[in-house]
């Protein structure tokens, strides 16, 4: 399909969203009768410095009518908005209810629907979806010749060749088209991609339908002012993956995995459960020896045994949750090949353990930096090495202006738990790096905890070694939230950070 401002005014009048047409002479319902109105569209974009000759402009979120004032200069054909205007372009203006919702739409229409031509898999949960995604990636890679695309918080793929670091955990609507449309052009058969909640609320995949989605988990995150300002909201938009899927896969038990069944069942969407806990879900995983360094998969009958590089009994959550879906979209799980395939995967800053040659110390560097995910990451740590009654130390921070609620949880999770806490800078952003520490250092309660703030990021982690070293007695080093990023937040810009995994290479050697 070539998109048109005539094509354009269908598509949004089909799903309701056109309001009118302006244009500075007259306002009009038929777009038949503007001029130019059956020429292609060149380009599409949502960012007003990217305007270029016959250029479709959706304006959306934020914007302002000033970004316009030299758009018919650099050749804006039209804008699709929902506001007039007329007061600073000539071109005329789709008037539309909602524009992220047109947004998504007409992407989808300029690039000519590539997720048509896609086996489309979403993966949305409060914790695993990256895990979970470069499981499904791999698994569908080793079966299909390499012909699976991938979007995810860390990088996007979409040739099989190139990985590229991306911005957001799922990319905005036109972003995501463009890129399914590159996927496709490079022989990609499938797309893993996965679903925040914020995705659902601001219509980044609205009139996308995933052939297989995945609910992992739920457990309050993700609630400010700029994203959710509720836990019921939050799971809201999770859920609506659900009526937006043919098939799902879904954590049990879980938290709310009752009413995400019920939703289900309303949209008639057959269900498949995974599970590490409850043996009746329809693919399990279970541990094989004491220090659960491997696990037997099944499906009704036994799948296979598998060692995960990504240590962790929640990441063997994350492998059976991949290997449904990845069955879901065709593929012979019991093919001994797909389930290997997971074996050596490994994730940039999840689960990256190293082991200090100068002292009795281990180094975790992991991306929790929630409730949940530092639950898990401690149970890992007391079981593998309970045992041993390691010092355990915490390093962490939290992010500024979201997510207001992990200052208080990452607390909980960890003070009963950890004898050492050490807070310092995460993606700070515009609030004061000191003023989140200190926040966070109110909320620790165990007087047996030793905690205290290092606001500088690097030498915190290098002061958590040094101590470890002059401990006499085996320390665990968890250093999470940031993973393997080499930038921090701070005032909507990235500042350049050495990465808390390089500096433990570093001082490790
Ligand atoms: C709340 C939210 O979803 N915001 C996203 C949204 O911003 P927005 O539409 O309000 O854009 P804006 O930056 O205010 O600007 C308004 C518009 O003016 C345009 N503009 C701006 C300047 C100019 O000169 N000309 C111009 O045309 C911009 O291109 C934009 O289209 O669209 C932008 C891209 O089009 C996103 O970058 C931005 O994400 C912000 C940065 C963000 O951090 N979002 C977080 C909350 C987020 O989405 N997180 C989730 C993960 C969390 C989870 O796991 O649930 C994610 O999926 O990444
Ligand atoms: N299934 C799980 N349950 C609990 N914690 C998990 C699970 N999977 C991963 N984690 C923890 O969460 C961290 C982030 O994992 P991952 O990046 O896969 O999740 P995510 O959903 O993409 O997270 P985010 O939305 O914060 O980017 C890991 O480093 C690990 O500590």
């Amino acid at each position: 399909m070539t998109l048109t401002l005539q094509s354009a005014a269908a598509l949004l009048g089909e799903h309701d969203l056109l309001r009118e047409i302006i244009t500075p002479d007259r306002w009009t319902d038929f777009a038949s009768t503007v001029s130019d109105s059956d020429v292609p569209f060149a380009h599409i974009t949502y960012d007003s410095k990217q305007i270029k000759p016959r250029t479709l402009m959706c304006c959306k979120g934020n914007f302002k009518a000033e970004y316009l004032t030299d758009a018919d200069g650099h050749g804006m054909a039209a804008y699709v908005a929902e506001h007039d205007y007329s007061g600073v372009t000539r071109a005329p203006g789709l008037i539309v209810n909602d524009a992220t919702k047109a947004l998504s739409l007409l992407a989808q229409a300029f690039y000519d629907y590539p997720e048509r031509e896609l086996r489309l898999i979403g993966v949305t949960g409060t914790k695993g979806k990256t895990t979970t995604s470069y499981f499904t990636h791999a698994i569908i890679n080793a079966m299909s010749g390499n012909k699976c695309a991938l979007f995810s918080s860390v990088d996007n793929c979409v040739d099989g060749v190139h990985y590229v670091e991306s911005d957001l955990t799922t990319p905005e609507s036109l972003d995501a088209a463009r890129m399914m449309r590159e996927a496709v052009d490079s022989g990609m058969r499938y797309l893993v991609m996965e679903v925040s909640s914020q995705a659902y609320k601001v219509n980044r995949v609205y009139g996308l339908t995933f052939d297989a989605a995945a609910f992992l988990n739920i457990s309050p995150d993700h609630i400010s002012p700029i994203e959710h300002p509720s836990f019921e909201d939050y799971l809201h938009c999770k859920r609506q993956i659900v009526r937006n899927t043919r098939a799902l896969v879904l954590g049990v038990p879980g938290a709310y995995a009752g009413l995400v069944a019920e939703d289900a069942m309303i949209a008639n969407v057959p269900v498949t459960t995974f599970s590490i806990d409850e043996p009746t879900a329809d693919v399990t995983a279970r541990p094989i020896d004491d220090e659960h360094t491997a696990f037997m998969f099944t499906q009704g009958q036994p799948i296979g045994e598998l060692s995960l590089a990504l240590e962790g009994d929640f990441n063997y959550a994350n492998a059976c949750a991949a290997l449904a879906l990845a069955q879901l979209v065709g593929i012979d799980i019991h093919d001994p090949r797909a389930l290997q395939s997971m074996a050596d995967v490994r994730i940039a800053g999840r689960m990256e353990e190293t082991t200090d040659p100068r002292s009795d110390t281990v180094a975790i560097v992991d991306y929790a930096h929630n409730y949940a995910s530092v639950n898990a990451l401690l149970d890992f740590v007391t079981r593998k090495y309970g045992a041993r009654r390691p010092r355990i130390t915490l390093l962490t921070g939290s992010a500024g202006d979201k997510a207001i609620d992990r200052r208080k949880e990452i607390i909980e999770a960890a003070q009963d738990r950890v004898q050492r806490i050490v807070l310092t800078t995460e993606d700070t952003n515009t609030e004061d790096p000191m003023a989140i520490a200190e926040q966070m250092l109110g909320h620790v309660t165990n007087p047996d905890v030793d905690a205290s703030i290092i606001i500088d990021r690097a030498a915190a982690v290098e002061d958590v070694v040094a101590e470890a070293r002059e401990h006499d007695g085996f320390d665990v080093l968890l250093l999470i939230g940031k993973g393997d990023e080499r930038w921090i937040k701070m005032h909507n810009k990235h500042v350049p950070y050495e990465g808390d995994s390089s500096i433990i290479r570093r001082l490790f050697g």
